[in-house]
């Protein structure tokens, strides 16, 4: 037979996929483009179902010095407990704006007050929303709610307690007690985790973290081989809400393999996360894993930080959860003021209503100035885009709105693409987070006379700030004295907060997500195409001799001419896999290759 040539690689191999009847298929995978649509307008316009808010196209920010300081002075929002503030001088909206905006704030804050209070605020999904309960327990609607809550987060006291004590001991581990944390889920079920390590775990936690949050084999052999033998005293922790999220799942078998390659016993290493009855909450049950703990259905997983989700490895990581929650509840009460200049939620939403016209015009770029909170950017990517996103308003208009979100950290940000921020396209808005202590007390030196590293930092991040406004750039700067539980659970309430708010001024549902599902089920698609691609190439394949095919055959073989593309795709990933032989040809050029499997598999050929 010819050898491989081009990206596909060589060597045979077996496979073992199920058969499935193939059946003719209408709409192709891989959809043909539609029609470029017409440039977009500079301003675009607001969603059909609002009134229009009058807004100049073009901010004329305030240049007088001394004119700049009174807005600062006047606009400077102070929570004095939480030692945190909210400068949003450096956007241009007017007085007059505010004017307009009033009645929909009015409304938005009335519409979170009945969130609060029960009212079903995801009504697609017929749910309640009630992450704001989870920091303060007697604002649950139900006495059965405020239990739940209390007597989960005393669960996960006690449990994280046993485990950093050592009373809840790994089986065969030489350490005698956990040493690990394989946190394994995906989205909602791993960005705050992942923001909260990152910004509060101490330098040598009890626990320390790592992270499965993707289905790439690759990047999970890398976490499992860095656990090396630690893995004997590791505690894996599978988090997700539905319980069936494929990525979560694949994660999970892959660790379970690596315990049964490594002779341990998984379900005495094993906590899920989950929603009762979900599929891994039975499978935790029925295989007794070491602990369970709920999600609830009020919960989405984008605000599930202050669930089990992220107190559970906050507190393993010896992160004082309860301030956590405290910083949140503040945050919470500071957000319930009718007054939007007291509110510092409605105060956000109300700059990136500004920045945004409403309708997402300008992205949201987060730059905090402090190492510890890089993944701050990337948790409120999900927060605010997978919330914001949306196709249609809750009277069903087609709106489309959102805000894209993105950043990573300064001053490192400023030798990369803060150059595009300040002179070219002008396509965003920044929030910059300063955090005023720079080191712990007692640590600090001078550098050079009077200058100390972290002045450097506070002078880039003032620096940036001037030079964006002074080129007509926008920018929110929110300030915290330190990072702490506190300041943290406060930030994340804040936005949780803005988001909802934000929601309402356009009338949108911030707590469903269906657009995910369309790529979910295309995915479950291509792997359904996937067997039947597999089947037909193992019945050429154990014919004798071996039938090569061409692309088309193997599309007409499986009834799906129209998904030709799809069906070269896959089997250019098989071949790169050493799972499928390319006999003629190469990949480069999809017409010539013949390609056929190393292997007949007579059992699959019959089932
Ligand atoms: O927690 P899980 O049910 O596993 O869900 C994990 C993630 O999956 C989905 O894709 C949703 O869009 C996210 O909002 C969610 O956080």
């Amino acid at each position: 037979m010819a050898s491989i040539s081009g990206i596909c690689s060589s060597s045979p191999t077996l496979n073992h996929h199920n058969h499935s009847t193939p059946k003719r298929r209408r709409t192709p995978l891989l959809p043909s483009f539609p029609k470029p649509l017409p440039p977009r307008s500079l301003a675009r316009e607001a969603p059909t179902q609002l009134s229009a808010i009058t807004k100049p196209l073009h901010t004329n920010l305030e240049s007088d010095p001394r004119a700049l300081w009174l807005r600062y002075v006047d606009w400077l929002y102070q929570h004095k407990e939480l030692g945190l503030y909210l400068d949003v001088s450096r956007v241009g909206f007017s007085d007059d704006f505010i004017r307009q905006m009033e009645p929909r704030f009015e409304a938005a804050l009335r519409a979170m007050e009945e969130l609060e209070n029960g009212a079903i605020a995801n009504p697609d999904e017929r749910r309640m929303v009630g992450h704001y309960w989870l920091r303060d327990s007697t604002r649950s609607p139900t006495s059965f709610l405020k239990s739940q809550i209390d007597n989960t987060l005393d669960a996960i006291c006690t449990f994280a307690n046993d485990v950093v004590t050592g009373k809840i001991k790994p089986p065969s581990s030489p350490e005698g007690r956990f040493t690990q944390i394989l946190s394994v889920g995906i989205g909602g079920s791993a960005l705050g985790p992942q923001f909260v390590a990152e910004a509060l775990a101490p330098d040598n936690p009890p626990l320390k973290i790592r992270f499965i949050d993707n289905t790439d084999p690759a990047g999970i052999d890398h976490q499992i081989a860095q656990l090396g033998p630690e893995l004997a005293s590791t505690l894996v922790i599978v988090i997700s809400k539905s319980g069936g999220t494929p990525e979560t799942r694949n994660g999970l078998l892959e660790v379970q393999k690596a315990f049964r390659e490594a002779g341990l016993n998984f379900p005495k290493q094993g906590v899920a996360i989950t929603q009762e009855n979900s599929l891994l909450d039975n499978t935790a049950r029925i295989e007794g894993w070491l602990a369970r703990f709920p999600m609830f259905d009020w919960v989405g997983g984008r605000t599930s930080e202050m669930s089990a989700v992220g107190l559970l490895p906050a507190a393993l990581q010896s992160i004082d959860i309860k301030e956590m929650l405290a910083g949140a509840a503040l945050m919470d009460e500071a957000n319930r003021n009718t007054v939007i200049r007291n509110n510092p939620a409605a105060l956000l939403a109300l700059c990136w209503y500004w920045a945004t016209d409403g309708v997402g015009s300008k992205d949201m770029v987060i730059l905090p100035y402090k190492d510890s909170l890089l993944l701050f950017s990337r948790y409120l990517q999900q927060l605010v885009m997978e919330s914001l996103g949306k196709e249609f308003d809750l009277d069903g208009n087609r709106v489309n709105q959102g805000i894209s979100v993105y950043g990573n950290k300064g001053s490192t940000d400023q030798h990369a693409y803060i150059q595009q921020l300040r002179e070219g396209v002008h396509n965003f808005f920044v929030t910059f987070i300063e955090v005023l202590r720079d080191r712990p007390p007692g640590h600090d030196w001078e550098l050079e006379p009077g200058v100390t590293c972290g002045d450097y930092l506070f002078g880039m991040l003032q620096g940036t700030r001037s030079a964006l406004y002074a080129n007509n750039r926008e920018s929110i700067t929110v300030t915290v004295q330190e990072v702490t539980p506190r300041s943290v659970g406060a930030l994340i309430a804040l936005y949780e907060r803005a988001v909802g708010i934000y929601a309402s001024l356009v009338n949108i549902n911030a707590y469903h997500q269906p657009g995910v599902e369309a790529g979910k089920k295309a995915a479950g698609e291509v792997l359904a195409l996937q067997k039947r691609v597999l089947a037909v190439l193992n019945e050429a394949s154990c014919k004798e001799p071996v039938e090569p095919l061409t692309l088309e055959e193997v599309a007409d073989r499986c009834h799906a001419p129209e998904d030709i593309e799809m069906i070269y795709k896959i089997i250019a990933h098989m071949a790169a896999n050493d799972r499928a032989l390319i006999a003629e040809g190469n990949c480069g050029s999809p017409r010539s290759i013949k390609v056929f499997l190393g292997e007949c598999n007579v059992d699959e050929l019959y089932a």
